[in-house]
C-alpha cells in the first residue's frame, strides 16, 4: 500500500465521504451515520449535505432496486487515509451493509470520495473515488453543500459542472435542506421502478 495512504497528516487536510442507502429505513441510517461522523474521532468541522432522493445506477441486467437516499458529509480530518476507509467500513457493518452483488441493495454504503488532494490508484484505497466524476448521486449532493467544490485528479473539475454533465443527473428526484432533524416528505424507501 502506498505510504500516501498510511501516513498521518501533520495538520487536519479534507475529507469528502459519500453516504449512500436504498434497504431497510435509509433515512434513519443516514442519520445516525452523520451523527456518528460527526462525533467520530479525528474527523472536525464536520458538514453535512442536503439529502437526495435519487433513482439507483445499475450495472447492465442487473434486477431493479428501490430509489437510494443519498448525502455527502465534509470536514477535515487528522486521520490516514486507510484510518478513514476502516472508519467508514466500520459504520457499514454497524449498518449490517451485506456484500452479495456488485451495485447491490444496501442498508449503508460509505465512501471515501476524496482526501486532501491526493491521487492514488490502489484497489484497496482509489482517490479520488474512480467513479465520483460520473455520479450525479454524489456530485449534486457535494456542490450543493459547497458550491466552489472542485475534484482534484484527471478526471476532476468543478464539482458543479461534473454534476450537470454526470448521466445519471436526470435522476436526482430532490435535494432536501434540513433533513437531520426536520420532516422529510417522501423519504421512505419506493418499490423498485417495474414494480411500481
Ligand atoms: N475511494 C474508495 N472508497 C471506498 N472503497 C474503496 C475506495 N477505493 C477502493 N475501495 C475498495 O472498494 C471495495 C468495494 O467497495 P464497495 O463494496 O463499497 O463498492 P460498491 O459501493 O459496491 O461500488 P462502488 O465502488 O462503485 O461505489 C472496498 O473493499 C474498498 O477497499
Ligand atoms: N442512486 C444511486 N445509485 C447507486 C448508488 C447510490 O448510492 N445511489 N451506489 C451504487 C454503488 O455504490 C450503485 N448505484
Amino acid at each position: 500500500m502506498s505510504d500516501l495512504l498510511t501516513r498521518r497528516p501533520a495538520a487536519a487536510v479534507p475529507f469528502v465521504l459519500a453516504l449512500g442507502a436504498n434497504l431497510g429505513d435509509p433515512l434513519a441510517t443516514l442519520r445516525a451515520a452523520a451523527d456518528a461522523l460527526e462525533q467520530a474521532p479525528g474527523l472536525e468541522a464536520v458538514r453535512v449535505s442536503p439529502l437526495a432522493r435519487t433513482a439507483p445506477v445499475l450495472a447492465p441486467g442487473q434486477a431493479a432496486q428501490p430509489d437510494y437516499l443519498n448525502a455527502v458529509v465534509l470536514g477535515r480530518t487528522t486521520l490516514a487515509p486507510r484510518a478513514l476507509l476502516r472508519l467508514a467500513q466500520d459504520l457499514e457493518r454497524a449498518h449490517h451493509r451485506t456484500r452479495a452483488e456488485r451495485w447491490g441493495a444496501r442498508t449503508l454504503d460509505v465512501d471515501v470520495i476524496t482526501v486532501d488532494d491526493l491521487v492514488v490508484a490502489d484497489p484497496e484505497l482509489t482517490l479520488p473515488h474512480p467513479r465520483a466524476h460520473l455520479r450525479a448521486f454524489v456530485l449534486a449532493p457535494w456542490a450543493a453543500a459547497d458550491p466552489g467544490a472542485v475534484l482534484p485528479g484527471p478526471d476532476g473539475g468543478a464539482v458543479a459542472e461534473l454534476a450537470e454533465r454526470a448521466a445519471d443527473r436526470g435522476t436526482i428526484r430532490w435535494l432536501a435542506p434540513g433533513w437531520r432533524t426536520g420532516p422529510v416528505p417522501d423519504a421512505a424507501p419506493a418499490p423498485a421502478e417495474g414494480a411500481r
